[in-house]
């Protein structure tokens, strides 16, 4: 199977240690159950009818061969000791099976989340969030999971094995028997392997469809409620439920068929066997008790291998499925930049840079001006690819249509990340972590302290409401921010792009999301902050455009300089 070939190559030392440690287990089990026999027969006063004599002579050989007598006393410590090792060594493996799921799990999510932060931005947009999701969550839990029916499988077949070998020892005819008749059994049930493993993948894909869809609409319920259209959104939800609930259905199906049916044909097999041993083979009813009893323990085993050899089929499709993710991801990483480190003494020239999203050209022949210390606005229609313009000097988009140059350097020639890590971006949609402001403002950075965060919100126009709060910079703001107002959000979201001390600041539409009071006075404070950075503004606002010393227009395509700054509307 190809799931269990790629953990052995990207786990080969815990494949290694949990084989050797669940093989060793089966053998102690293996020596303790054929140590049973001869001593029953010791303890029987040499009614050896009870066991075949290869059994009893293998083992007193080997006892000889130690010079330990094979007295009662003796036997009872053998049975003890293996199976106090078999107890040992199915602890570590188990222990070893739950790191490397642990492991499995924690792998594959690092993996996709890596790969996704370093994909191309129009790879990222061009995801759905639920898909997302569902990778990190159901994917990676069901692919980790996989290892453990692997693992479980493992130990099952060596298990049956051992008994096996034990079954031959005592009667090699009746053994082969059993195994062949066996095979013919589990291969008639195999189609219900067949069965989970088509309802795995069913059930993968309806969960990666519901999650997405799920996402996608939680996200534009209020509008749809509102116009009491959210009807359609249920029924859409209801067709994904519905088709992950047949999905489910039909692997419980197959599941719960597959143990009726076996341990319905094993019982079959059993009576026949019995039947057969004393009517055609006249074995002895002592010799048939004992073979009945190792043989049904190695034919419940091996009816166990075939369900986790199920469960394993009905995972695989999660694993293929989470992996697949990470190579797209990995497929669309972004394209190298250079390695030469940024300055911003002179400012940024866009120079006849022309682009367009698949195929459709968006801006054609831009050429503008951003001098360093000044305040430069975009304005122009909306979709006229203003948003488009700052991700391409972000470097988030690249073209091989014209030239970014910061302070003369290509944008190609420079370390895009120290590039980035000079600019201070504030966007429209003011999506804030349901934490504190604090960490609303430093995203994580434990570089930042406290007092850097205290200053950028100051900055921001935001310590007046924050130092009103009980709890102050501590405060959680709640779901997506909602425990703020729309400008109180903006100011912590302006905290966010200064606190690094940025020398580029964009802002992107960044007031359009608020009412005309708090627009004017976050605004305004956006324009003071021209004083002390390099400036980029996407907006219509009078107090920004007045604030500034150039105001492209970006028209069809093409930027014109404005003329009248202070008038500049769209
Ligand atoms: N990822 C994308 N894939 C395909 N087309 C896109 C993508 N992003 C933007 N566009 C298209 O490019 C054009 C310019 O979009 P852009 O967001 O840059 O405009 P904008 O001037 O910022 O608009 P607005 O003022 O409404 O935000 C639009 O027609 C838009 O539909």
């Amino acid at each position: 199977m190809r799931l269990i070939k790629e953990f052995i190559n990207q786990y080969p030392l815990q494949c290694l240690l949990v084989c050797v440690s669940l093989t060793v287990a089966s053998v102690a089990e293996g020596l303790s159950i054929s140590t049973l026999l001869p001593l029953l027969t010791i303890a029987t006063n040499g009614s050896s009818s009870l066991v075949s004599h290869k059994t009893s002579d293998f083992l007193s050989e080997g006892l000889h061969w130690l010079s330990i007598s094979p007295t009662i006393g003796t036997m009872i410590s053998i049975v003890a000791v293996g199976l106090v090792l078999k107890a040992g060594l199915t602890l570590f493996a188990y222990r070893q099976v739950g790191y490397t799921v642990a492991a499995i799990a924690t792998d594959g999510r690092l993996n996709f989340l890596r790969a996704l932060s370093s994909s191309r931005w129009e790879y990222f947009l061009s995801q759905r969030t639920g898909r997302l999701s569902n990778t990190i969550s159901t994917e990676a839990t069901n692919s980790a999971e996989a290892f453990q029916s692997m693992a479980n499988f493992a130990a099952l077949i060596s298990q049956a094995t051992v008994f096996l070998i034990v079954a031959l020892l005592i009667n090699w005819k009746i053994a082969a028997l059993a195994m062949v008749v066996g095979s013919l059994v589990f291969g008639v049930l195999k189609i219900m392997v067949s069965i989970s493993r088509e309802a795995g993948g069913r059930q993968s894909n309806a969960f990666q469809q519901l999650m997405a869809l799920l996402t996608d609409s939680l996200s534009s319920l209020k509008p749809l409620k509102s116009m009491a259209r959210e009807g359609q959104i249920d029924r859409m939800l209801e067709r994904q439920t519905r088709e992950l609930n047949s999905a489910l259905r039909m692997r419980v199906l197959a599941q719960e068929s597959l143990k009726a049916l076996q341990e319905l044909l094993i019982g079959i097999v059993l009576i026949v066997g019995v039947a057969a041993s004393l009517l055609v083979w006249n074995l002895q009813l002592s010799e048939i008790m004992v073979l009945t009893i190792v043989l049904a323990r190695m034919l419940t085993r091996l009816s166990k291998v075939q369900q986790e050899y199920q469960k394993l089929a009905s995972r695989e499709a999660f694993y293929w499925a989470m992996k697949e993710q990470i190579q797209n991801a990995r497929a669309a990483r972004e394209a190298e930049f250079g390695e030469r480190k940024p300055t911003l003494e002179k400012g940024v020239t866009v120079e006849h840079m022309s682009f367009g999203y698949e195929g459709r050209s968006v801006l054609r022949d831009v050429n503008i001006e951003i001098p360093a210390g000044e305040f430069t606005t975009l304005i122009g229609f909306s979709g006229a690819g203003k948003t488009t313009l700052i991700d391409l000097i972000i470097g988030l988009l690249r073209t091989e249509q014209g030239r970014i140059l910061i302070d003369g350097v290509p944008i190609d020639d420079i370390d895009i990340r120290a590039w980035r890590s000079m600019i201070g971006y504030v966007p429209q949609d003011t999506i804030l972590l349901n934490d504190s402001i604090y960490n609303n403002v430093v995203v994580g950075d434990e570089n930042l302290s406290e007092d850097a965060a205290i200053d950028a919100l100051k900055r921001a126009g935001a310590w007046d409401f924050i130092s009103g709060l009980t709890q102050g910079i501590h405060t959680n703001v709640g779901e997506h921010g909602g425990r703020l107002s729309g400008g109180q959000r903006q100011r912590v979201v302006i905290a966010r792009a200064l606190v690094h001390r940025p020398r580029l600041l964009i802002l992107d539409e960044a007031t359009s999301a608020l009412d005309p009071e708090t627009e004017a006075a976050v605004s305004a404070t956006l324009a003071d902050l021209g004083k002390d950075y390099t400036v980029l503004a996407v907006s219509h606002r009078t107090a920004l455009t007045e604030r500034s010393s150039r105001v492209y227009r970006l028209d069809q395509g093409t930027a014109r300089l404005t003329e009248v700054p202070a008038r500049a509307s769209a």
